[in-house]
C-alpha cells in the first residue's frame, strides 16, 4: 500500500506527472491538491484501469488535510513558474511563501513522509522545508529531498546526443551535482557511463556544460512566455518517486543524485565536505536510497580539474540560496510571535 500525493497537482508539472503516478501499480492510492481544478483533473485520472484510488480537493474543508493524511510519499510541484528573463531566483517571492503554508501542512498531517520538492527555487525551497519541520519538531533529514533528476535526465540527453547516439539516451548516466540552478548545476561528464571523446575539450566541452546548466533557458525561451519544463520535468519527478517508492519496498542499491541535507549521513557528509573544502548545510550528490530515505550519501569521488572548478564557482552561490531559505522562515516565525517586526 503506497499512497503518493501531489501538491500543485492541476498545473503544468502536477498534471502529467499525476498521470505518470497513476499509471505505477505500486501506487494505491493517489491525492491532488492544488488551489484550482483538483476535482476535475482527479475524475479524470480515476477512469484510468489501473489501481490506485484518485481524490482531488481543493483548500476549502480542510482538503490539504484530507489528501495528505497517510500519505508515504508528497510531491511538491507547486508554484509559479520563471517567464523569458527571470532567473529561478526571480520566484523566491512568491514561492517561498507557498511552499513554506505546503510544507507546514505535511508537517501537521504526514509528518513521516518522503518530501519531493520540485518548487523553484529548490536550493532555497528545500531549506526552507527543512526549517519548517525543525519548527515542528518533526525534522528528519533522510527524508526530504529537492529534485535535481532533470538536470541528470538533460545531461544523459545532451551527452547520447554529442556521442551521436540518440536511442542510448536511457542508459546514459551522468552524475549532475551540486544544485539546480545555472552555475551551481555541476555536470560530472567524465564520470558518463559512456565515456566522451578524448578530444572533446575547450569550447565543445565549455558548450556542452553550459548547456546542461541552462538547459532550462532553452525551454523558458521556447516556450516565450509561457512557462517552463512541464513534461519533462514531469517525467523526471516520476523517476525520482519511483526509485524512492521501490527503495522503500526494499530494493537495494538504487542511486541517484538529489538535494539533501549533509546531516542525512553525517559520515557521508563529513567526507563530502571535505571534498568541497567547505561545510554547506545542502548539496546534491549521488545519494544511495533505502527504506528510510537517504541511506548514504556518495563522495565525489575522482574529478577532473575543470570539474573541481565547476564545484568550487558552485559553492557559494549556493550557500546564500540555501541561506535565503533558511532566513526566510526564521524571519517569517520571528514576524509571526511578534507582529509588529
Ligand atoms: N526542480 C525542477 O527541476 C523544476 C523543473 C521545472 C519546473 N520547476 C518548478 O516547478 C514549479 C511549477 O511549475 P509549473 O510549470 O507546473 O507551474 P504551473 O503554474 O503550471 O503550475 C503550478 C500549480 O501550482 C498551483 N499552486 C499555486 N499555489 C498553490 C498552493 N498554495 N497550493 C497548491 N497549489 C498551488 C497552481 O494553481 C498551479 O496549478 C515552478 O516553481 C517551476 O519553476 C522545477
Ligand atoms: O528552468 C526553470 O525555471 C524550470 C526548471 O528549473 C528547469 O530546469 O527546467
Amino acid at each position: 500500500m503506497v499512497k503518493a500525493v501531489v501538491l500543485g497537482a492541476a498545473g503544468g508539472i502536477g498534471q502529467p506527472l499525476s498521470l505518470l503516478l497513476k499509471t505505477n501499480p505500486l501506487i494505491t492510492e493517489l491525492g491532488l491538491f492544488d488551489i484550482v481544478n483538483t476535482p476535475g483533473v482527479a475524475a479524470d485520472l480515476s477512469h484510468i484501469d489501473t489501481p490506485a484510488v484518485v481524490v482531488g480537493r481543493l483548500p476549502p474543508n480542510d482538503g490539504l488535510k484530507e489528501v495528505l493524511t497517510g500519505a508515504d510519499i508528497v510531491v511538491i510541484p507547486a508554484g509559479v513558474p520563471r517567464k523569458p528573463g527571470m532567473t529561478r531566483d526571480d520566484l523566491f517571492k512568491i514561492n517561498g511563501g507557498i511552499v513554506k503554508d505546503l510544507a507546514t501542512g505535511i508537517a501537521l498531517s504526514a509528518p513521516k513522509a518522503f518530501v519531493l520538492v520540485i518548487s523553484n527555487p529548490v536550493n532555497s525551497t528545500v531549506p526552507i522545508v527543512a526549517e519548517v519541520f525543525k519548527k515542528h519538531g518533526v525534522y528528519d533529514p533522510k527524508r526530504i529531498f529537492g529534485v535535481t533528476t532533470l538536470d541528470v535526465v538533460r545531461a544523459s540527453t545532451f551527452v547520447a546526443e554529442v556521442l551521436k547516439t540518440p536511442s542510448a539516451a536511457p542508459n546514459v548516466v551522468v552524475p549532475v551535482v551540486g544544485g539546480h540552478s545555472g552555475v551551481t548545476i555541476v555536470p560530472l561528464l567524465s564520470q558518463s557511463s559512456h565515456p566522451l571523446p578524448s578530444d572533446l575539450s575547450g569550447e565543445a566541452y565549455e558548450t556542452l556544460v553550459k548547456r546542461i546548466q541552462f538547459g532550462g533557458d532553452e525551454v523558458v525561451k521556447a516556450k516565450d512566455g509561457a512557462g517552463s519544463a512541464t513534461l519533462s520535468m514531469a517525467y523526471a519527478g516520476f523517476e525520482f518517486a519511483n526509485k524512492v517508492i521501490r527503495a522503500v519496498k526494499g530494493e537495494k542499491g538504487i542511486v541517484a543524485p538529489s538535494f539533501v541535507a549533509l546531516a542525512a549521513d553525517p559520515a557521508g557528509g563529513a567526507a563530502l565536505s571535505k571534498e568541497l573544502g567547505t561545510e554547506l548545510e545542502f548539496f546534491s550528490s549521488n545519494i544511495e536510497l533505502g527504506p528510510n530515505g537517504v541511506l548514504k550519501i556518495n563522495p565525489l569521488g575522482k574529478i577532473t580539474e575543470q570539474e573541481a572548478a565547476l564545484v568550487k564557482a558552485a559553492v557559494p552561490e549556493l550557500a546564500t540560496n540555501i541561506e535565503t531559505g533558511t532566513k526566510f522562515v526564521l524571519q517569517k516565525y520571528e514576524e509571526e510571535k511578534n507582529p509588529k517586526l
